[in-house]
């Protein structure tokens, strides 16, 4: 009895004209939404835009590729190392009597950048060459030389195909900035309201510490002001030239040798090891000061002792902390506020750590593996590290003794703070080193302001959108029921 007006109303409300229209419409436009929101978000082969920056340091240069999506320029972290090759032989500064050779050392690196980036995109990918502590010194030695190793640099980057912007020696204070820019844009710290990490580098010529201080930065050559997506940053920053580790080698040599003694007993090389050095590479440095005594004779021999101790208090002896004109200094009357916040340490500070496998040891551990391993016989060293090349063993002692020693007694970094130090190589896949941040920077790559972004990533705008339209149509049918079916709507749900 009740089948029978059911089906019949089913029939009324179907035949219909205008509500089969109005399903017809809306199944129609469900499916171009679906399509569209499909269709909308695949992934787009992106394009990306390159960079090279050459680090011409101390010991070597290093040539690194960065890769972006060419439309988001502005974002923070979306730069990346794609690609880093090691330039073979020493740093450019190592030219100097040979400058027309310098330009040459960079090829085999530079014709690997060129296999590495699209050729359609290598008449718009800048080249930078930056050179360090290793080219300041030689400016000091000898300017003629360092112009004539800097053009022959500079000659031989402008015969590739990629924009050439320049070969030049940055200052000690963009080395640091550029290092602090470099791990807080990695590590994302610029966005938001994170707080930022300070840069600890440590070259074989020259060492950098850059932080945001709270305390008011004394000495005008020491503050940095950035304004950066938004935020304002009052930086610290110093770099100590001559206090990298192969220049601290030659200073503590240097004061060692003030007993005119040709013997050297080093307590900063392992017992057993002997070596036989110029005394003109010590004393040709124009880090070791003139104050002190030249020694006559042409060589001296190194015999270790391997004492770590000891080694620490010839290590102090090249920090001078009797004069500070300032509040408060690190060392040679540099003025410096507290530590604050936690650091990053990288590049020789890394290298060095990581070998002795102190990374994530406290300080006084650090002091006692340090001991332990210094004083282990140099013949037993070798055979344990075979792989590692000699020259960079040999040293790991004093390089060792004289990081805890800058870190402790030069930046004062108590036990406490030391736990704020992470020592690190990468950052996501990329170095940490001042180049990554001097491109940015010449790049423009950094705004001020942060760029104007829709509140919703587009993906979800599609979402929303398509969420909504499904909710519009529900409800525009449910009123075309009340409009043309009443009745049969309100006793027949199940055909909507
Ligand atoms: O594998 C390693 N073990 C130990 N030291 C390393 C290693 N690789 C590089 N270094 C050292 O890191 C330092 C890098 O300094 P760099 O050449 O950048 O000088 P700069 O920054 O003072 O101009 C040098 O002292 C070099 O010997
Ligand atoms: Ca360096």
């Amino acid at each position: 009895m009740m089948a029978e007006p059911r089906e019949m109303k089913e029939n009324k409300l179907w035949h219909r004209p205008l509500i089969i229209f109005i399903t017809v419409l809306i199944v129609v436009g469900i499916i171009a939404l679906v399509t569209t929101a499909v269709v909308q978000n695949k992934a787009l082969p992106k394009k990306y835009k390159y960079g090279i920056v050459l680090d011409a340091g101390s010991s070597h240069t290093a040539v690194y590729i960065y890769e972006w999506p060419a439309e988001k320029e502005n974002n923070t972290g979306m730069v990346r190392q794609t690609h880093s090759c090691n330039v073979k032989g020493k740093g450019i500064s190592s030219y100097a009597a040979r400058v027309k050779e310098a330009g040459m050392s960079l090829k085999a690196c530079m014709d690997e950048a060129k296999g590495k980036i699209p050729v359609r995109r290598h008449h718009e990918t800048p080249v930078y060459l930056g050179a360090t502590a290793g080219m300041r010194l030689l400016m000091k030695e000898n300017e003629t030389q360092s112009e004539q190793v800097l053009s022959s640099v500079a000659d031989f980057l402008r015969g590739y195909p990629f924009m050439y912007e320049g070969a030049r020696i940055i200052t000690g204070q963009e080395e640091g900035a550029y290092g602090w820019i470099t791990v807080n844009y990695l590590s994302k710290n610029f966005h938001q309201e994170r707080s930022t990490m300070g840069a600890l580098d440590l070259g074989g010529a020259s060492t950098q510490i850059t932080f945001v201080s709270q305390l008011r930065v004394e000495s005008p050559e020491n503050s940095l002001h950035f304004r950066l997506y938004g935020n304002d940053y009052q930086v610290y920053t110093h770099s100590f030239l001559c206090y990298g580790k192969d220049q601290a080698l030659r200073l503590t040599l240097a004061q060692q040798l003030q007993t005119g003694d040709r013997h050297l007993s080093d307590p900063c090389f392992h017992p057993g090891y002997q070596q036989e050095k110029s005394v003109d590479r010590v004393f040709g440095s124009p880090c070791v000061s003139t104050s002190l005594s030249r020694p006559t004779y042409a060589n001296f021999t190194l015999n270790g002792t391997g004492n770590a101790k000891l080694c620490q208090s010839n290590v102090k002896r090249i920090f001078n902390f009797s004069s500070c004109t300032w509040g408060r200094c690190s060392f040679n009357g540099v003025f410096q506020p507290p530590v604050e916040g936690k650091f990053g340490a990288f590049s020789a500070f890394f290298f060095v750590m990581n070998f002795l496998n102190l990374t994530s040891s406290s300080l006084d551990e650090s002091k006692e593996k340090l001991e332990q391993y210094c004083s282990k016989p140099w013949d037993e060293v070798k055979q344990s590290y075979s792989a590692i090349p000699e020259k960079y063993l040999a040293e790991y002692c004093f390089s060792g003794t004289y990081i805890l020693a800058l870190l402790e007694n030069g930046y004062s970094f108590t036990s406490d703070k030391w736990r704020d130090i992470k020592f690190l190589k990468k950052i996501g896949g990329s170095d940490a080193g001042w180049t990554l941040g001097y491109m940015l920077n010449l790049t423009n790559m950094i705004p001020a302001e942060a760029p104007d972004a829709p509140p919703l990533p587009h993906s979800g705008y599609v979402s929303i959108m398509v969420l909504f339209s499904l909710l519009l149509a529900a409800l525009l049918l449910l009123l075309a029921c009340k409009v043309f079916g009443r009745p049969t709507c309100a006793q027949n749900k199940y055909v909507i």
